[in-house]
C-alpha cells in the first residue's frame, strides 16, 4: 500500500488528464452554479410578494406574476441542470477512457516481476471499477462538491443581508458540522480504501476459480472454494456495511444541525419580527433561502463521502502508473556488427524479487545455430535462466551491471533495444498461453511477414495440421473465448507461434511436453531442419527432447556443472545421470544406453573413414 497523501495532493494529479476537457467542466460547473443561484433567488421573489404586495390593499395581479416569475425560474433551473450533464458527461468519459488506454499501455510495459506481485483483480478493480467511479465523480461530485460549497456560502451571506442575529445561528450550527466532517474524513478514508483493496481481492478469487475451475471440479473443491469466497465477500459485505453506518452518522449529523438552527431560528425570527426588528418578509425569505442551504448541507456527506473514495481511487491508479518499469531500451542501442545468434551467459546471476540468489556465476557459450539443452533437477531454475536471454527478467545487479550478462553477438541484452532483442529472441513456454483470436493471428503474432506462406510453414514443423480441419480452418476462434483445443494441440500452436517468428536465438521452455511419442518425433525431426541456422536454448525434460540438442548443459546448484554432448555427460557426470534417470521415460539402464550410443558413434567413424 502507497503512502498516504493528502486529498489536494491525490487529486491534483487528476489535473494532466483533466487538463484538455477543462473548458467543458467549467462550463458544466457555471450550469450548476447558475442553477443555484435561480434556487437562491426563488426565495426573493417572495420576500417582495411578501413585503410589498401579501397585505391589505396590495395588487392581486402581483400574486399571479410571482408565481409566473418562480415557474420560469424553476424552469430555468431544471434546464441549467440539464446542461451541466450536457456539458460534462462526454468529456468525464473521455477522460476515463484514456486514463483506462495509459493504465493497460503501462501494464503491458510493466516487468513480470511486478505481474508475479500483483494479484490479477487487483489490477483488474484499479482498470474497471476505480476508473468508472472517478468519472462519476468528476462529471458529478466533484462539480456538486463545488456548487454545493458556494451555494452554501453565497445563501449564509445573502442569510445575513436579511438578519445577521438568524445568520449567526445557523453559523453556530455549522461548526460541530465541520468538527465531524474533519473526523469522518480520516475514519471514512479508511475504510473506503479497505473496500477497495477488498473487491480487488475478490476479483482475483473469482478469476482464479475460473481458470481453474477442472482442478477445483476435479478435485471435488467447489465447495471449499465457495466457502473460501464466501468469507472474502462476507468480509467485504462487512466493511460496506461499516462505511455506509458511518456515512449514516455523518447524514444524520448534517440533516439534525441545520434543523435544529431552522427551530432555534424560527422562534428568534418570530421574536424580532414581533419587535420589528425583521419584516415578515423578510423573515419567509430567510426561511426559504434556509431550506434551499439546508439541502447541500444534508448532502454534503454523501459528497464528501464520493470525493474520499474518488481520492482512494486515484491513489490505487498512481501506485501502479507510479511503479517504473525497470527494463527498458537504453537512449543509445547497440546492435552487433553482424546478427549471427551466438548466445553467451557471462557468469550471470540471477534472484527473484521475494527469493534468495537462485543462479549464480552461470557461463554458458551457445554457438550461432547450435541446439543446447538444458538439464537440471526439477526446480533448478532452468525457466528463469531462460527468461533472461528475452529480458522477462534481468540478471541481478541493477544499472550497476555487477550480476553478470547475457549477451548476443557480444552485445549485452541490456543494450539492444527492448522490440529489438524481442524480434531476435522469441519463446515457446510449457504452459501455453493463447489470445482470444484466429490460429492465424495466434501464429503470426510476431512474425516478421505474416504471410500464408509463412503460417503454413510454421504449422507445418509444429505439426500443427489438424488447424485446417477447425471449423473455420485457420480463421477459427481459439483462447479464452473460442474453441477449446488440447494441451498437445495448444503447445504445438505456441511452437509454430515461435517458429513464425523467424528469430535468431530461440528459447523453449519444454514446449514438446504435452505431444505424444509419435507427434513428437514428427515435430522434431521437422525442427531439427529448421533449426539449422537458428541458435536455440530448450529445456529438456524427456530424453528425447536431449536428443534434439548438439549439446546439453547441466544446471546444478544454481551453475552450470558441465556442458558437452549427451553421450559425454552420459559417460562423465553423476548428476547428469541422476538427472536424466529421473526424467519420464528414461532409459532404464543407463550404462547399456551409453554403450549402445559408443557403438552408434563409432559405426559413424566408420562409414565416415
Ligand atoms: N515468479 C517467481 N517468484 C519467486 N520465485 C519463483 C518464481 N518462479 C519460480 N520461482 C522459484 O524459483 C525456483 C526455480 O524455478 P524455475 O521455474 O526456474 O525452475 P525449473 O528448473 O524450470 O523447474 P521445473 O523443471 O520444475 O520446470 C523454484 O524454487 C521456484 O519456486
Amino acid at each position: 500500500m502507497s503512502k498516504q497523501t493528502s486529498f489536494f495532493t491525490s487529486i491534483k494529479r487528476l489535473y494532466p488528464h483533466v487538463r484538455p476537457i477543462l473548458p467543458r467542466l467549467v462550463l458544466g460547473l457555471l450550469s450548476a452554479l447558475l442553477a443555484s443561484v435561480v434556487a437562491l433567488s426563488i426565495p426573493q421573489v417572495l420576500r417582495v410578494l411578501v413585503n410589498d404586495f401579501l397585505k391589505p390593499g396590495g395588487a392581486g395581479s402581483a400574486v399571479w406574476i410571482s408565481a409566473v416569475v418562480i415557474l420560469v425560474l424553476g424552469i430555468a433551473e431544471a434546464g441549467l441542470v440539464a446542461l451541466r450533464r450536457q456539458f460534462v458527461i462526454n468529456p468525464a468519459t473521455t477522460v476515463e477512457t484514456r486514463m483506462r488506454v495509459s493504465l493497460y499501455g503501462h501494464l503491458q510495459d510493466l516487468t513480470v516481476a511486478f505481474h508475479d506481485r500483483w494479484g490479477s483483480g487487483q489490477l483488474l478493480s484499479r482498470a474497471m471499477s476505480d476508473l468508472n467511479f472517478l468519472r462519476r465523480w468528476m462529471a458529478f461530485g466533484a462539480i456538486m462538491l463545488v456548487v454545493t460549497t458556494l451555494t452554501v456560502a453565497i445563501g449564509v451571506g445573502v442569510m445575513f443581508t436579511m438578519s445577521w442575529q438568524l445568520a449567526l445561528i445557523f453559523l453556530a450550527a455549522a461548526l460541530p458540522i465541520m468538527v465531524y466532517s474533519f473526523r469522518f474524513r480520516r475514519r471514512f478514508s479508511l475504510v473506503t480504501r479497505l473496500s477497495q483493496d477488498q473487491a480487488g481481492d475478490l476479483a482475483t478469487t473469482v478469476e482464479e476459480s475460473v481458470h481453474g475451475i477442472r482442478v477445483l471440479k476435479a478435485f471435488g473443491r467447489s465447495r471449499e472454494a465457495l466457502e473460501n469466497f464466501n468469507g472474502q465477500a462476507e468480509e467485504l459485505r462487512q466493511t460496506e456495511i461499516a462505511k455506509a453506518k458511518q456515512q449514516a452518522e455523518f447524514s444524520l449529523v448534517v440533516t439534525l444541525l441545520p434543523e435544529l438552527a431552522l427551530g432555534v431560528g424560527l422562534v428568534a425570527g418570530i421574536l424580532l419580527a414581533s419587535t420589528g426588528e425583521l419584516s415578515i418578509g423578510s423573515l419567509v425569505a430567510f426561511f426559504a433561502t434556509a431550506a434551499v442551504v439546508a439541502a447541500p448541507v444534508e448532502f454534503s456527506g454523501m459528497l464528501l463521502a464520493m470525493a474520499l473514495t474518488a481520492k482512494s481511487a486515484l491513489d490505487r491508479h498512481f501506485e501502479v502508473m507510479d511503479t517504473a518499469n525497470t527494463i527498458t531500451s537504453p537512449s543509445a542501442p547497440q546492435h552487433p556488427r553482424e546478427l549471427r545468434g551466438g548466445l553467451r551467459f557471462e557468469q550471470a546471476s540471477f534472484a527473484f524479487d521475494d527469493g534468495g540468489p537462485l543462479l549464480h556465476d552461470i557461463t554458458l557459450d551457445i554457438r550461432p545455430g547450435e541446439t543446447m539443452a538444458l538439464v537440471g533437477v526439477t526446480g533448478s531454475g532452468k525457466s528463469a535462466l531462460l527468461q533472461l536471454v528475452p529480458r522477462l527478467y534481468d540478471v541481478s545487479g541493477g544499472a550497476e551491471r555487477t550480476g553478470g550478462a547475457v549477451r548476443i553477438d557480444g552485445v549485452d541484452v541490456r543494450d539492444f533495444s527492448v522490440e529489438e532483442l524481442r524480434t531476435v529472441v522469441a519463446v515457446a513456454f510449457e504452459d501455453t498461453t493463447l489470445f482470444s483470436s484466429s490460429v492465424r493471428e495466434n501464429v503470426l503474432l510476431g512474425a516478421p511477414e505474416p504471410t500464408e506462406a509463412a503460417l503454413d510453414e510454421a504449422l507445418d514443423v509444429a505439426q500443427a495440421h489438424f488447424a485446417y480441419s477447425l471449423p473455420d480452418g485457420v480463421d477459427t476462434l481459439i483462447g479464452e473465448e473460442g474453441l477449446s483445443l488440447s494441451g498437445g494441440q495448444r503447445q504445438r500452436i505456441a511452437l509454430a507461434r515461435a517458429i513464425a517468428a523467424k528469430p535468431r536465438v530461440l528459447v523453449l521452455d519444454d514446449p514438446l511436453s504435452a505431444l505424444d511419442v509419435n507427434t513428437e518425433e514428427l515435430v522434431e525431426a521437422r525442427l531439427r531442419e529448421v533449426l539449422k541456422d537458428t541458435t536455440t536454448l530448450i529445456v529438456a525434460h524427456r530424453p528425447s527432447t536431449v536428443a534434439l540438442a548438439d549439446r546439453v548443459a547441466l544446471l546444478e546448484d544454481g551453475r552450470i556443472s558441465d556442458v558437452g554432448t549427451h553421450t559425454e555427460l552420459l559417460a562423465r557426470n553423476q548428476h547428469y545421470r541422476f538427472v536424466i534417470a529421473s526424467l519420464d521415460e528414461c532409459p532404464k539402464d543407463l550404462d547399456s544406453e551409453l554403450e549402445r550410443e559408443l557403438d552408434e558413434m563409432e559405426e559413424a567413424g566408420e562409414a565416415r573413414r
